[in-house]
């Protein structure tokens, strides 16, 4: 498998120019912009109902904008996402996980895996007459298949469970095979819609290891979480909406630290969700 060709790290992998939503009378995101750089962990944060998923729905193509552009600068050069079908986003390199788990719960966990990875080993084998005649090239595509499966269940600890129902999984290893089910697309950029709800802390450590570690194989990552300690420790620049504006953009020190930031949180009583420092040396 050949690495695509992606911009430099200090390059945008994501542009977002003045981003517009509405439903209705409603503006769900207003005229937001912003960079996701090439090799960082972006987290897009904000009290609830500032608009962080329907941002998401709008850079994996579930929405089409009401106005502005997104861009990703992936191994095909410049692409619209805006003026793009949901499906050819994702043949584009994005990839993302759902709030609520979103799993083929009677399928083993390996053949979720291999799901994923429908449309290449489609494309490798002439839309599938090259299985049907079980011809080498088939063959040696669902051996690639399988073998990038194998290297996520190893990633995300799931080898062991590749066999069993995902359903039957724990609701951690439900979250992580998730992951490993967006990166078997291989994506240059991963979008995680609150990838640690529901975790417990220990869950939540490797999930950031895990999160981390794919960063470190060069796919760059766009993340919403309301765990602020994940987030804190794990990214690289925070971007904070509230009722559908961007209100600050900058490295978790900066945005902790911004007034504006503080009172969106304090004044829709979120207050537990505050983004303060982590406490070195807590649980
Ligand atoms: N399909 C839709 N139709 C109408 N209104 C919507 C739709 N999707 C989202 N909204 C509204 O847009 C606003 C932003 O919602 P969104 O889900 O993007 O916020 P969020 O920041 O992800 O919130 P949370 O943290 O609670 O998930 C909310 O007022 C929501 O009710």
């Amino acid at each position: 498998m050949s690495a695509p060709i992606l911009p430099a790290r200090n390059a945008p992998i994501l542009q977002v120019r003045e981003l517009l939503m509405r439903f209705g009378g409603l503006t769900a995101v207003n005229r937001v912009s912003f960079d996701a750089m090439a090799g960082d962990i972006t987290a897009v944060i904000g009290p609830n109902g500032a608009g962080k998923t329907t941002v998401f729905n709008l850079i994996t193509g579930f929405y089409k904008p009401s106005g502005g552009e997104i861009v990703l600068n992936g191994p095909g050069g410049p692409k619209p996402l805006h003026a793009t079908v949901g499906h050819r986003i994702a043949q584009a390199g994005v990839a993302r996980t759902f709030q609520n788990i979103r799993l083929f719960p009677g399928m083993t966990v390996l053949e979720n895996l291999l799901v994923a990875q429908h449309n290449t080993l489609q494309a490798a084998t002439f839309f599938g007459i090259g299985a049907a005649f079980g011809l080498g090239r088939y063959r040696q595509a669902e051996r690639e298949a399988v073998a990038l499966a194998r290297r996520w269940l190893e990633a995300t600890r799931l080898l062991d469970r590749a066999d069993d129902p995902a359903g039957a999984l724990p609701y951690g290893a439900q979250r992580r095979l998730e992951i490993a089910r967006a990166m078997c697309t291989n994506p240059v950029l991963l979008c995680l819609d609150e990838p640690a709800a529901g975790l417990n802390p220990r869950e939540s450590e490797e999930l950031a290891e895990l999160i981390q570690l794919i960063r470190a194989q060069g796919c760059s990552i766009l993340l919403i979480e309301h765990d602020m300690g994940v987030v804190m420790r794990i990214s690289d620049r925070v971007v904070v909406l509230d009722h559908g504006v961007k209100i600050a953009d900058g490295t978790p020190a900066e945005v902790r630290a911004d007034e504006r930031v503080i009172a969106a949180y304090l004044g829709e009583g979120d207050e537990d969700d505050v983004p303060a420092a982590p406490v070195e040396g807590a649980a």
